[in-house]
């Protein structure tokens, strides 16, 4: 929390009859509140409002030069010729609380260095959401309010305590973030096929097809049955980035595109695939949008039949080429594991003239001290071979306390893609893990 809101939070103190609402009624917010103004001829008054800036009260929706009053609660006599500037009550207490700089823009401008008190109502309106959650929830709990945004829903991860709330809390949510109509609480941890969440509508509309957009491209999805995180935005920009005009890609977990759309943009031919058939469903749909339908062949199927299957079809031809070609794998939860499937890809006979390599960048969570090291190990463990000198490891997001997505990347070795030994054979002699070590393209 800000120093600032710090300071406002000062200066309202919610009814006491709030606490505990659970259906949001607005009104019940309004408080009187008496703040310090001071007094300024309309002649000069844009000025010394830009003079007192700093001074000035500050508060969403809320107006601070107003008219003077008569104790008759009639508008002054004098109306038209002065205005009042509301002060916040931390920084001016008297008239000698003004810094130097104020005095002397006030003495300037003929302005007495005078304050005045003035009742000022407080409204829903005027309050920040923590102020409004802090007023109703339980005292002393944590009312953090945070979400990530999806176009116009806001998707939030409620705790316990904040349950019995979730309604109100959706609903302030949406009236002080302009842009968002609809509020979902995710419901389940993310371990379904498809890495979708469950997820409870708590306020708004419930309509789950959002319109986003990321690194200027546009993706439209129903994000309560697909795939989609506003955290992966910088991670799809620095693959994306590695690409040249000409090479191919392969998105063996594609999800709505956010590789792939961005790939095929830049000149790449992208084959992009996935299980889920909703988000196959978007891919295609987002390629259309983005009129890049002619550079994506799109699959719906698992990822290592995807591999064995049309990968396969098209490797030779694309590994006699010197067009790159990227391999993109993020499950990251999974993915480390799908490398198997390049084991004897291409059967036990090397052929020299293959000699364009794919280039592999394979996601993985860790939970180890050592996570650059888990999942290259992870890594050779699926390939049944050593990487050691031959990959790069990145950070890709510390998703959890104790928990990081991380980015393997590597050209596939040919004694992987040429060998006998199949995803279905586990004789292979395991590499000794202890001894491989891994460069971090970040050191
Ligand atoms: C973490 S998401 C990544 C989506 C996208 N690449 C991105 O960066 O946002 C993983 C995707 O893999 C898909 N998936 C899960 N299991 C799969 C499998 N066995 N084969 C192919 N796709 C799978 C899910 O449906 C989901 O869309």
């Amino acid at each position: 929390m800000t120093d600032q809101s710090q300071t406002d939070l000062g200066l309202y103190k919610p009814p006491s009859t709030v606490r505990g609402m659970t259906d949001l009624d607005r009104a019940a917010f309004s408080q009187t509140v008496s703040v310090p103004a001071i007094r300024i001829p309309t002649s000069v008054l844009n000025k010394v409002v830009k003079s007192l800036k700093k001074v000035a009260l500050q508060r969403p929706g809320l107006k601070r030069v107003v008219e003077e009053l008569c104790e008759d609660g009639n508008k002054d006599s004098s109306e038209g010729e002065h205005r009042l500037l509301l002060l916040d009550p931390n920084s001016i207490t008297s008239a000698d609380s003004f810094g130097s700089e104020e005095a002397e823009a006030l003495k300037a401008y003929g302005v007495p260095q005078e304050i005045q008190k003035y009742e000022l109502q407080l409204t829903y309106e005027n309050l920040k959401s923590e102020e409004i959650l802090r007023a109703v929830l339980p005292e002393g709990q944590d009312v953090t309010s945070g979400f990530s945004r999806v176009g116009h829903i806001a998707h939030m991860n409620l705790r316990d305590h904040q349950l019995p709330y979730r309604k109100l809390i959706g609903q302030v949510i949406i009236d002080k973030n302009p842009g968002i109509t609809c509020v979902v609480n995710k419901t389940n941890t993310i371990d379904s096929t498809y890495r979708n969440f469950l997820m409870e509508v708590l306020a708004g509309e419930s309509n789950m097809v959002a319109k986003v957009r990321e690194n200027g491209v546009f993706y439209e999805f129903d994000f309560s049955r697909v795939y989609w995180n506003p955290r992966l935005s910088t991670e799809h920009e620095r693959i994306v980035s590695l690409l040249q005009r000409g090479d191919t890609v392969v998105d063996v977990f594609a999800g709505v595109g956010p590789f792939a759309i961005p790939a095929a943009r830049r000149g790449c031919e992208v084959f992009a695939n996935d299980l889920n058939p909703e988000s196959f469903r978007w891919l295609q749909h987002n390629a259309k949008l983005n009129k890049v339908d002619r550079k994506i062949t799109s699959f719906n199927m698992d990822g290592r039949d995807f591999i064995r299957g049309p990968v396969l079809e098209r490797l030779p031809a694309l590994m006699k080429g010197s067009q790159k070609i990227h391999v993109v794998m993020n499950l990251p939860a999974l993915a480390l594991e799908f490398l198997d499937a390049f084991r004897g890809l291409l059967g036990p006979e090397p052929d020299q003239s293959l000699d364009n390599l794919p280039q592999v960048h394979c996601y993985g969570f860790s939970k180890e001290d050592d996570a650059q090291r888990d999942v290259v190990e992870r890594a050779e463990a699926s390939l049944k071979t050593s990487l050691q000198g031959q990959c790069s490891v990145h950070l890709v997001r510390n998703v959890a306390p104790n928990k990081e997505m991380m980015c393997v990347s590597f050209t596939l070795p040919r004694g992987v893609l040429y060998s006998t030994h199949t995803q279905d054979s586990d004789v292979l002699e395991e590499p000794n893990p202890k001894k491989q070590k891994c460069e971090d393209p970040t050191d």
